[in-house]
């Protein structure tokens, strides 16, 4: 049955590695603040994380579309998550904030479905920011266009033509609720036990897609009215989806501040700036600072038109929040190799008292 939800031989595999007598292995569907909902072997399961987990965490936070390792609770249809299972992709963003700190949106995707309006939503501007967290990502970045009914022909030209200017062969598609342009089309592309997650602000339409995805009323079928943990009813939705084509979606929580976090070894800024890129290696020298060194390619472009100026500066601003991202990771890595040692120490003083 998980097969139905991605699951493979080379999962298997992973799990065969770590799976204990009563572990039990599922998908991650739906998330709250203090359970999930587990798509498991046995059906699905209301799934919380061991107590111990919030000042020891022993495995990647678990996040929707995540394979995780459930132990039931015995005789109950409920489970302590043990294990996550390493991840072929995952798409992160920044928890804006005043600490930075990573959040998941969605784990073991193939496509990301970045999801931008017609109307007033669009912005070319963070597009590039969402195309930088899906080459980072590692799965296949594909741009929805969405509300197409509201606008016209020169417009939807107008757009085309700059996104094509920043998303070097990236797919784009025209979609349309109201008429169903391209609903065919991108139904297509989720071929069984492909994962899609949708990412975009708020009211770009979703939901509503989903809901054409799925060619009837969402709602009904995947709105689940549950008590949570303190016995209240709370309505959620589902936010891992079965298409009855086959393939699995994921609908995210509309995104207001879309800031970044830098991957290890990310290049997804290389990858969504490849123009950029370019340029700087072809300045004459290799520590250019593209400011008043001669031959540099950077300002060569600038002053020829090739590279617009909001390009480049996009490409600036981008790299410096990148740049801080590593920044205040370093910083937190070195306070924690630091607290270490400090309680390390202590120990070992602690222990030289007591001999
Ligand atoms: N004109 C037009 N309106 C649409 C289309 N799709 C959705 N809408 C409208 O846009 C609004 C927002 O749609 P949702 O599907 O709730 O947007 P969402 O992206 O899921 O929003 P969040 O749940 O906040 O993330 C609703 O009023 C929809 O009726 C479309 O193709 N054309
Ligand atoms: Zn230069």
């Amino acid at each position: 049955m998980l097969e139905q939800f991605g699951w493979d031989s080379e999962l298997q595999q992973e799990w065969n590695t770590i799976k204990t007598e009563n572990g039990v292995i599922g998908r991650l569907i739906t998330q709250s603040r203090d359970w999930s909902k587990v798509m498991t072997e046995k059906g699905e399961w209301l799934c919380t994380l061991p107590g111990s987990y919030h000042y020891a965490p022993t495995f990647d936070y678990p996040a929707v579309g995540d394979w995780v390792g459930v132990e039931q609770l015995p005789g109950e249809e409920r489970g302590i998550i043990r294990h996550t299972i390493k991840r072929s992709s995952v798409f992160k963003r920044n928890t804006a904030g005043i600490e930075t700190k990573a959040q998941v949106i969605a784990a073991n995707i193939h496509f990301a479905f970045l999801v931008m309006s017609c109307n007033e939503d669009f912005n070319i501007r963070r597009l590039e920011r969402y195309l930088i967290a899906a080459w980072d990502s590692g799965s296949k970045p594909i741009i929805l266009l969405t509300k197409s009914d509201l606008i016209d022909e020169s417009k939807r030209l107008e757009m085309e033509i700059e996104i094509d200017q920043i998303a070097f062969g990236v797919p784009l598609y025209f979609v349309s609720n109201e008429t169903g342009e391209n609903i065919a089309a991108v139904s297509s592309l989720l071929q069984p036990n492909l994962t899609a997650a949708l990412l975009g602000s708020s009211g770009v339409g979703k939901s509503t897609l989903v809901n054409s995805l799925l060619n009837t009323d969402r709602m009904k079928i995947n709105t689940i009215r549950e008590d949570d943990s303190k016995g209240k009813h709370t309505t959620t939705h589902r936010e891992l989806i079965l298409l009855p084509e086959g393939g699995i979606l994921i609908d995210t929580p509309g995104m207001r501040e879309f800031q970044l976090w830098k991957q290890e070894n990310s290049t997804g800024l290389a990858e969504s700036f490849t123009d950029v890129d370019q340029l700087i290696f072809n300045c004459r020298f290799n520590d250019c600072r593209h400011d008043t060194e001669p031959g540099c390619a950077v300002k060569g472009a600038l002053s020829e038109g090739t590279l617009t100026q909001d390009r480049y500066n996009s490409y600036l601003k981008l790299q410096k929040e990148l740049a801080y991202v590593e920044r205040k990771e370093n910083e937190k890595v070195m306070r924690q190799e630091k607290d270490k040692w400090k309680s390390i120490s202590k120990a070992s003083k602690q222990a030289y008292k007591n001999r």
